[in-house]
């Protein structure tokens, strides 16, 4: 049980099963959604719809993980509120304002790749903290979430990084989300260049991300001591 759930403490236990609890039932989700997700490229044999099919958990489940946030803030989990804060946000702008707000994009082939990556690490992710909460943790689950990611990752943020390329013409041709000048508020905002801006910021931004990931896997694998400095 991570630290700061406080297990035996009073209100501890209580914290302590509902964590438990959420952290199950998102294994459980994102299970249903990775069966969903297979089943339907079994009957259909193309991977053309398959993000309209699944589009409401998906949305549901990446919002709801904005919680994770929360629960860094308020010290339940002992994970750095940057980190969590870089990850979550930017697989929620990629839902919302990416794939929800860019419907040609939705049947792009690098749609799939984010999708069967994030899908994969999300159960890996939630079986590893159930059983750890569980206090038995098999070591396949440990050896997976710590190896997974080395690969996962880099397919996640290519198919991330295309379905991005993909909207760029759409979003050019039809300036959405988009402010022009002259109105009233004397302002200007161009989603075109937002979205370059944001696809230039993974080169600074993923390396964070996988290098805490990498730092974990040593701690955890390897039994290494690291002192983290952010927070
Ligand atoms: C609006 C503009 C947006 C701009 C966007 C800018 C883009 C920037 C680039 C971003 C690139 C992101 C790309 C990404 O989306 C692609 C993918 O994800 S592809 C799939 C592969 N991804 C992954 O493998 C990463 C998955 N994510 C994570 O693992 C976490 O989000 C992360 C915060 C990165 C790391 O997690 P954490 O630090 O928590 O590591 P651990 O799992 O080792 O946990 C540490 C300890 O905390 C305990 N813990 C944490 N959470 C829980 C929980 N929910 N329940 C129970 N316990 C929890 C855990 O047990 C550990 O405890 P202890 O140390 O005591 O063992």
């Amino acid at each position: 049980i991570p630290r700061h759930v406080g297990g035996d403490e009073a209100g501890g236990g209580a914290w302590t099963t509902l964590h438990r609890a959420l952290s199950a039932l998102l294994t459980c989700l994102w299970l249903v959604l990775a069966i969903t997700m297979v089943r339907f490229y079994m009957e259909k044999g193309t991977h053309k719809g398959l993000y309209k099919s699944i589009q409401k958990t998906l949305k549901f489940f990446q919002t709801f993980a904005l919680l994770e946030i929360v629960h860094c803030l308020i010290g339940i989990v002992p994970t750095s509120v940057i980190v969590t804060g870089v990850q979550v946000s930017s697989r929620i702008f990629m839902v919302w304002l990416v794939t929800h707000s860019i419907k040609p994009i939705q049947n792009e082939e690098s749609v799939v790749l984010f999708l069967v990556a994030w899908t994969v690490t999300e159960i890996t992710r939630y079986s590893f903290y159930t059983f750890s909460l569980l206090d038995h943790l098999p070591y396949f689950i440990k050896w997976a979430r710590y190896n997974f990611f080395i690969i996962l990752y880099p397919i996640g943020v290519v198919g991330e990084l295309l379905t991005i390329y993909a909207a760029l013409p759409y979003v050019k041709k039809t300036g959405m989300f988009s402010i022009r000048l002259p109105n009233k508020y004397n302002v200007s905002f161009d989603y075109y260049y937002f979205l370059l801006i944001t696809m230039a910021s993974y080169i600074p931004l993923f390396p964070q991300l996988y290098f805490h990931m990498l730092r974990q896997r040593r701690k955890v694998l390897h039994g290494e001591v690291i002192v983290e400095k952010d927070d």
